[in-house]
């Protein structure tokens, strides 16, 4: 668990680079525990970079951070206390879906009694119970997904990073996702959300942070975000999000670019 007073998640100057591209640059924040931070940014921003050097899984070029209280650095003491699903859920075709699950528990030691019956409330909950005992191959995208979002959260890390978790689910599946991360945000554990489906952090983020280009360049609470932009009655996150990533030369009504060159 975090140190009593540690934000959940603190980050200071945090950068990196690939060669000549700077996937993110000085990124500071912090992040409450118990909160959904929701995480957003156009395709390219440095997201996925951002939530893999905080998972420990990419060493930053410059700049420190801190989750669930322990320095990235420290990768066997952080990730005990982390959960992450990435784009791709990392599960194994040739395993049935509570063998992934049960493997996943083993890994992180949580007790085989407690990890049962974790995972059969979980997959009932995502309606998964009946599929349980057929080979992930045999699943469809929404079906593995909904196994990586149990596996992140299965052994209850003080911080879940979910990089799309509604992706490929139909609507109840989504519903209940949503739902899900709400319980799990008021028993304490951490979501740092990244999606492109402004209504999911509307509704369930805390606190919003924007990067464009790498750089951090937004960050409230849905309501500030959203009044921040003056765009007479429609004012949505989806028209904050447009103004704050808006590149120079782009339209304010649809993000495309105002002046297009001649055919
Ligand atoms: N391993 C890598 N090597 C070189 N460049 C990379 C690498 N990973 C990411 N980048 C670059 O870093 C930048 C940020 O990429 P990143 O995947 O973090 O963006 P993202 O915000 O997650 O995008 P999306 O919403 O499309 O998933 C991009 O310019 C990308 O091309």
């Amino acid at each position: 668990m975090c140190p009593a007073d540690a934000p959940a998640i603190e980050t200071d100057g945090l950068t990196k680079r690939y060669g000549e591209t700077t996937a993110v640059s000085e990124v500071t924040m912090a992040v409450e525990r118990g909160t959904v931070y929701g995480f957003l940014g156009p395709n390219g921003a440095g997201k996925t970079t951002t939530m893999r050097m905080l998972t420990s899984l990419t060493t930053p070029t410059s700049g420190t951070a801190r989750v669930a209280g322990r320095s990235i650095d420290d990768r066997e003491s952080v990730t005990p206390h982390i959960g992450y699903l990435p784009e791709e859920p990392p599960v194994y075709d040739e395993l049935t879906g509570r063998e992934q699950l049960e493997y996943a528990a083993g890994l992180r030691d949580v007790p085989e009694a407690e990890a049962d019956e974790r995972i059969d409330s979980l997959l009932q909950r995502f309606d998964l119970l009946d599929d349980a005992d057929k080979r992930i191959e045999d699943y469809s995208k929404g079906m593995r997904q909904k196994v990586g979002v149990i596996q992140a959260v299965l052994h209850e890390p003080a911080v879940a990073f979910l990089d799309e978790p509604t992706s490929g689910l139909d609507p109840r599946a989504a519903r209940t996702m949503r739902n899900t991360i709400a319980d799990l945000a008021d028993r304490e554990m951490t979501i740092f959300l990244s999606t492109h489906i402004l209504p999911v952090v509307d509704d369930l983020a805390d606190r919003i942070g924007v990067l464009h280009d790498g750089e951090l360049v937004a960050e409230g609470d849905p309501e500030t975000l959203t009044s921040r932009v003056e765009t007479g009655d429609a004012r949505s996150l989806e028209d904050a999000f447009l103004e704050i990533t808006r590149e120079p030369g782009e339209s304010r009504e649809d993000g495309l670019a105002a002046e297009r060159p001649a055919e």
